[in-house]
């Protein structure tokens, strides 16, 4: 996808386990770049406001049950339908700043039993490949101590430490930009690692077209 001025903004995501700063990094960097003079705006997953991301509210909330290949294709199904305005915004110049992605996706349902990072993958492939992924990376003891877990649904000590098993095992790959940053640091020295390698993908975004995410160039 080529900008319409030449120049696309770039796809920013921030991922991590539960409390590793991923909401107020992401509102934060949006600030900086912006005061830096870059468009930019942010955006999360699930999205909850569409009629799809309520039937994911209520699920995380244990307010209702969904089968779990089900809740996982509804999840993704809340990225697609973000598709159109993400392309658009992109090609427009805007860079844009996404807490969690498909690797959220993908990290959590194959922490459940019997399901496989390929079968995990398969309803997120194609999406707009991000430019960078920021994985924010803190201990769950560092976690805890942030105030612990809420009441939602995965917000367990057991099965966060298979999530971190399993975002590992998909930073293991390479044809993806992810970038490992201490998340036990300050906000305002996690803000300055993250702001100075957003603004290097920025500039390298702007040479290149966007990519499709896990699909071979
Ligand atoms: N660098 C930091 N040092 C100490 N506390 C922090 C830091 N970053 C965030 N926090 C605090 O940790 C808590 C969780 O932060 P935040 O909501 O940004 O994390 P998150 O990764 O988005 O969490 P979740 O995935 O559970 O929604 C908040 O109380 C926040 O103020
Ligand atoms: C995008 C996405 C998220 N999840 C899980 C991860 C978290 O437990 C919640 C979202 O919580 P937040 O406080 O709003 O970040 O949902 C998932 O299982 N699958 C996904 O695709």
């Amino acid at each position: 996808m080529r900008s319409m001025a030449g120049l696309r903004g770039a796809l920013i995501v921030l991922e991590g386990a539960d409390r590793a700063g991923k909401s107020t990094q992401a509102r934060l960097l949006v600030d900086t770049l912006r005061e830096r003079g870059h468009r930019a705006e942010g955006l999360r997953f699930p999205e909850r406001t569409t009629e799809i991301g309520k039937l994911i509210g209520s699920y995380l909330e244990k307010k209702n049950n969904i089968e779990d290949h089900t809740v996982h294709l509804l999840f993704s199904a809340n990225r697609w339908e973000q598709v159109p305005m993400i392309k658009e915004k992109l090609a427009s110049g805007v860079t844009l700043v996404v807490d969690r992605y498909a690797f959220s996706g993908v990290a959590f349902t194959s922490s459940k039993e019997n399901f496989s990072l390929k079968w995990c993958k398969q309803p997120d492939v194609g999406l707009p490949k991000p430019d960078l992924i920021l994985f924010l990376n803190l201990s769950l003891e560092a976690a805890a101590a942030r105030g612990g877990f809420g009441n939602e649904r995965y917000e367990t000590n057991d099965f966060q430490v298979q999530v971190h098993k399993r975002y590992r095992e998909l930073m293991e790959d390479k044809s993806l930009n992810w970038k490992l940053v201490d998340a036990s640091q300050s906000v305002d020295d996690v803000l300055k690692v993250i702001t100075e390698l957003s603004e290097g993908a920025i500039e390298e975004a702007k040479t290149r077209t966007i990519g499709k995410l896990w699909v071979e160039e």
